[in-house]
């Protein structure tokens, strides 16, 4: 029997697995000399058929397409190669398969390897089958395939290896996937060591996110560090490789709260085999479905005072049927008599039009009327001549025709205002701050969602279908009415919502709970909300700290089970106000020592962070891009992202009061601390940390 969790099997086993990663370490190599020569030989042709098209010679340009999908082919399989050449695999099953009939022995793998190029040697990691080895339990059970029947197996064995530069460090049989001695190892190492290996470890429930079908809506609340992001990129990478017939990598959208985090989350994409999948920041995804008339003439700027009250879903649903009676009063359904042709278009077939087409805007139902009659007139006058048939169709061409008012989408949305500050004396005064704005054409985010709205339902001429999957990351930043939106501009998509509310940053607009989202938005019976608790990323020490702030921030409501990892206790570093900024040095130099990867010193505000900078002597304060080394950052930029070791500048009382808003903030702070925690004050530390 292989040895039981833990215990490193020096047995006939261990033998026979080492000589089977040394025969798979010889064919990736053999591999690799293989699609070395054919990219050489590629290379060549591709030259030769390029200079063959710039002289125009016959059909060089078609052979020049294919031999450059040859070429990108065979640089593929090098590249995944050459990956698995350290650690071809990182997991074993065997089972039989009963519904084919068959024994199996599955290596699973970052990478598939193939010997021909056809037999399967290593099994990728996203493949059907896998699955069985982040689910499955011992014994009877099935594993799912994409848009086919389950299949039926029984399962003898789970097996986990470490494997490190082409070298067997151990194996372990277990029932759990990549047990917590595994899971603990890889946690305990820099962040940039991590990234790659986290497929060998994913978790039963982050797994079930990952492989859940496309065709649905997920909301995702996982507590700091629990793999949201990581889950997110994850799925991405396996509903393409899966679903590659469905879906271009261009459908993808990502969208995140700012530039930092879009960045930091694409580059781990590459390492996933995801290339050109889209991603935009919230507040540009709505400019970006206005389009470029829009964008010239516009300023995105932060939440104005009424934000709260525009980001509800009462808001936006208000608006919605603001729109609609707008729809309404501009199509006037009656029945068009002509003076010699009688009826040419009833109210009932017009009735019939929207009915079978209620998603169209206001001019796209116009051009559909218009169509109708046209093609009723032609009808009508099927007996005349062509002169009088033509005369009529001038005639009626544009019998609908909203254009001619010059509508805008701002025109409509001050409109909207104006109605609404006409309900009452006290909601005049509650957007007069936005109506002011919108006059300069200065949009938050939520006027720039309504906007879009309006665009949908009023102005739009033609259909974006360009995304089929948006992914949101730090979901809770944002309030209903972009999701309402989302939904609406982009009709065929699926939604994967990723969020902690109790990081929600912006308190009074951002979700402090999912109940809306889930009961009015996302609530179709496929839809999947789904609950991660434990976190990956801190030490435990770090967590409990966490923990007391998060207790003030949500009263407790998604507490964090950290996975068991310890290290050093937060260490506070104390001085008085002129003397800080020479402790802060020191402890710079202190953490870098210890040869950590990414070090963050996080400030309460902008200013606080140019201040540090200074100190620091750091001058790349406008990069939006995540580096190695020393960052400095305010808060709010650090959503979503993780350093090895966090300093934080002055969590006293001031800064950080005790209230869920700033609470909030603190507990972000906090949990971007893979292994370290460092708090640099010169008063009492606040109320949240006590
Ligand atoms: N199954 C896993 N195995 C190993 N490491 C993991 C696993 N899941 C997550 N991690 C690691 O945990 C850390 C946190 O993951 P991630 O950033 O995806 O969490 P998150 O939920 O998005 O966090 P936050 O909400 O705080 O931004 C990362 O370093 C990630 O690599």
């Amino acid at each position: 029997m292989a040895g039981k969790k833990g215990t490193w099997n020096m047995n006939q086993e261990q033998k026979e697995e080492l000589l089977h990663l040394e025969s798979c370490l010889s064919l990736i190599q053999e591999n690799i000399r293989l699609y070395e020569a054919r990219e050489q030989a590629g290379r060549k042709e591709v030259t030769a058929l390029f200079q063959a098209v710039k002289k125009g010679e016959g059909d060089s340009y078609g052979q020049l397409t294919a031999s450059q999908n040859i070429l990108e082919h065979t640089q593929n399989a090098l590249r995944k190669n050459r990956a698995a050449l350290k650690k071809p695999y990182f997991g074993r099953i065997d089972y039989d398969d009963l519904t084919y009939e068959s024994t199996e022995r599955l290596y699973i793998g970052k990478n598939g390897i193939t010997k021909n190029q056809t037999d399967v040697v290593i099994v990728d990691w996203r493949a059907p089958a896998a699955s069985i080895y982040y689910e499955n339990e011992l014994g009877h059970g099935f594993y799912y395939v994409p848009e086919a029947d389950d299949v039926e197996i029984d399962l003898h064995r789970k097996r986990t290896y470490d494997i490190s530069d082409g070298k067997l460090l151990g194996f372990y049989d277990d029932d759990v996937a990549a047990n917590d001695e595994l899971l603990v190892k890889y946690l305990s190492q820099n962040k940039e060591a991590v990234l790659g290996d986290i497929i060998a470890t994913i978790q039963k429930e982050q797994n079930e996110i990952i492989r859940d079908i496309p065709s649905k809506n997920i909301i995702v609340q996982g507590v700091a560090g629990s793999g949201k992001t990581t889950v997110a990129l994850h799925r991405i990478s396996y509903l393409l490789y899966n679903y590659e017939d469905k879906y271009k990598p261009a459908e993808f959208c990502i969208i995140g709260g700012n530039d930092m985090l879009l960045n930091y989350i694409s580059s781990g994409l590459p390492e996933l085999d995801v290339k050109n999948v889209r991603q935009m920041r919230m507040d540009a995804i709505f400019p970006y479905f206005l389009g470029n008339h829009f964008k010239k003439s516009f300023r995105i700027v932060p939440d104005l005072p009424e934000a709260p009250l525009k980001s509800r879903l009462s808001f936006v649903r208000k608006l919605d049927a603001f729109l609609k009676k707008w729809q309404e009063d501009a199509l006037s359904i009656q029945d068009i008599t002509d003076p010699e042709l009688g009826v040419v278009l009833s109210s009932a077939n017009m009735e019939e039009a929207r009915f079978y087409h209620p998603d169209l805007s206001l001019f796209q139902t116009e051009k559909l009327f218009n169509e109708r009659l046209a093609s009723r007139i032609r009808f009508l006058c099927t007996e005349r001549t062509p002169e009088y048939k033509k005369a009529k169709l001038l005639n009626y061409r544009k019998y609908f025709d909203s254009s001619r008012h010059k509508w805008t989408e701002d025109s409509i949305y001050l409109a909207f205002l104006e109605t609404l500050s006409g309900e009452s004396e006290e909601s005049c005064s509650l957007f007069s701050a936005t109506i002011e704005s919108v006059r300069k054409k200065r949009f938050d985010v939520y006027d720039v969602a309504s906007l879009a709205l309006i665009k949908k339902r009023i102005l739009q001429k033609k259909e974006m279908d360009e995304f089929s999957q948006i992914i949101v990351d730090e979901a809770q930043d944002f309030g209903e009415t972009v999701y309402y939106v989302l939904k609406e501009i982009f009709p065929p998509c699926f939604f994967t919502i990723m969020g902690d509310v109790s990081q929600n940053i912006r308190y009074e607009t951002g979700m402090n709970d999912w109940e809306s989202l889930k009961k009015a938005l996302f609530k179709e019976e496929r839809d999947s909300f789904y609950l991660l608790a434990k976190s990956y990323r801190n030490t435990i020490e770090i967590s409990q700290y966490a923990g007391k702030v998060l207790e003030k921030a949500s009263q407790g409501s998604y507490r964090i089970q950290p996975v068991i990892r310890h290290g050093l206790p937060p260490e506070i570093h104390r001085a008085d106000t002129a003397s800080l900024p020479a402790l802060l040095l020191e402890t710079v130099d202190a953490v870098k020592a210890k040869n950590f990867e990414t070090i963050a010193v996080v400030c309460r505000t902008e200013d606080e962070a140019a201040e540090v900078r200074s100190i620091l002597d750091i001058t790349d304060a406008d990069s939006s891009a995540f580096h190695n080394g020393v960052m400095v950052l305010p808060v709010m930029l650090t959503k979503g992202l993780e350093f090895d070791c966090v300093i934080l500048w002055k969590p006293d009382e001031s800064r950080y009061g005790n209230n869920p808003r700033e609470a909030k903030l603190l507990y972000v702070a906090i949990t971007r601390a893979l292994h370290e925690l460092h708090l640099m004050l010169d008063a009492d530390p606040s109320s949240l940390l006590l």
